[in-house]
């Protein structure tokens, strides 16, 4: 390092185009992990080109990505990553692969307060006011990716990739691409979380309304605090269960079960980010 770096006043992000040549000698991880995921790890890490604090993420992936296509695939996600820039999607600003630690390396925008899961234990009480002002940074951040040609379908939509900043309130949807990434590198492993997974999406026809089904068991599970399906003990118990969760019957407010229930319909029914947002329930403000 020791390079001085553009001087602006302001921090510039990397530039998306350039590839880096050796990432690692930008970035400096610290050791404290701020928390774990399925298959990641994160670190807080400083960018010394920009001089800002990042999230390192460290996915194991099992077999070494086979084919030269997997990798022309997976550099040609992580452009595609790079090039997202809404307030709320998580900034990407750099991913590597690490031979020999086997492990993909991601570099994102940092948020001290992790994710909503994390936040929503810690503050039990929040206003309908609250959780209606996250519902619609979800759907703007929704919004984005589906608008995409062709839509971007983040997959794997739950309360644990979508981060707050505590202290402006700001929500910001997440681990954008870990499914493409996983799917390439643990071809095995089916994408997606049951608990939060359209039915559709086990038979493979699908589009980005799944990202809508899944934003409406996060709104379920922030309003009753349940990890969704927490009655069943298997995926096959969950799929025979899908769209009526029994958490459904627990919410109190009737139009907030209202609205989750326009979430989970079947998709011919399903309304997309674009027209949930401009849905009474939200643009009420109390
Ligand atoms: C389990 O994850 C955590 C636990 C605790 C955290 O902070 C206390 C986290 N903070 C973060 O900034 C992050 C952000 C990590 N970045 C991502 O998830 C990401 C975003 C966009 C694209 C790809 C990814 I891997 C995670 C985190």
């Amino acid at each position: 390092a020791g390079s001085v770096g553009d001087g602006g006043a302001h921090a510039e992000p990397p530039d998306p185009d350039i590839l880096e040549i050796d990432p690692t000698s930008r970035y400096i991880r610290y050791n404290e992990v701020l928390g774990k995921g399925a298959f990641k790890t994160v670190y807080k890490a400083f960018d010394e080109a920009n001089g800002i604090e990042v999230a390192w993420s460290q996915v194991r992936i099992d077999e070494v990505l086979q084919k030269p296509e997997d990798l022309e695939r997976l550099y040609s996600e992580v452009r595609l990553l790079k090039s997202l820039k809404h307030s709320n999607i998580v900034r990407f600003y750099n991913s590597w692969i690490d031979d020999k630690k086997k492990t993909v390396n991601i570099i994102t925008e940092l948020f001290t307060s992790g994710s909503l899961r994390l936040y929503r234990k810690k503050h039990k009480k929040v206003d309908m006011k609250a959780v209606k002002s996250w519902a619609r940074q979800v759907l703007a951040g929704l919004i984005y990716l589906h608008s995409h040609e062709p839509p971007i379908i983040h997959r794997d939509l739950k309360c644990d990739n979508i981060f707050i900043n505590g202290n402006q309130g700001e929500v910001k949807i997440g681990d954008l691409g870990l499914a493409t990434v996983l799917e390439q590198s643990n071809a095995k492993s089916v994408i997606g979380t049951p608990e939060f997974m359209a039915p559709e999406l086990y038979d493979e026809s699908y589009n980005e309304l799944v990202d809508i089904y899944s934003f409406g068991m996060c709104m379920l599970e922030m309003v009753t605090f349940e990890y969704p399906y927490s009655e069943c003990r298997n995926s096959a118990q969950i799929y025979k269960k899908v769209s009526s969760p029994a958490a459904l019957s627990k919410v109190k407010d009737q139009e907030m079960k209202l609205f989750i229930e326009k979430c989970l319909v079947p998709v011919p029914q399903r309304l997309s980010a674009k027209e949930l947002l401009m849905d009474p329930f939200l643009q009420a403000n109390a």
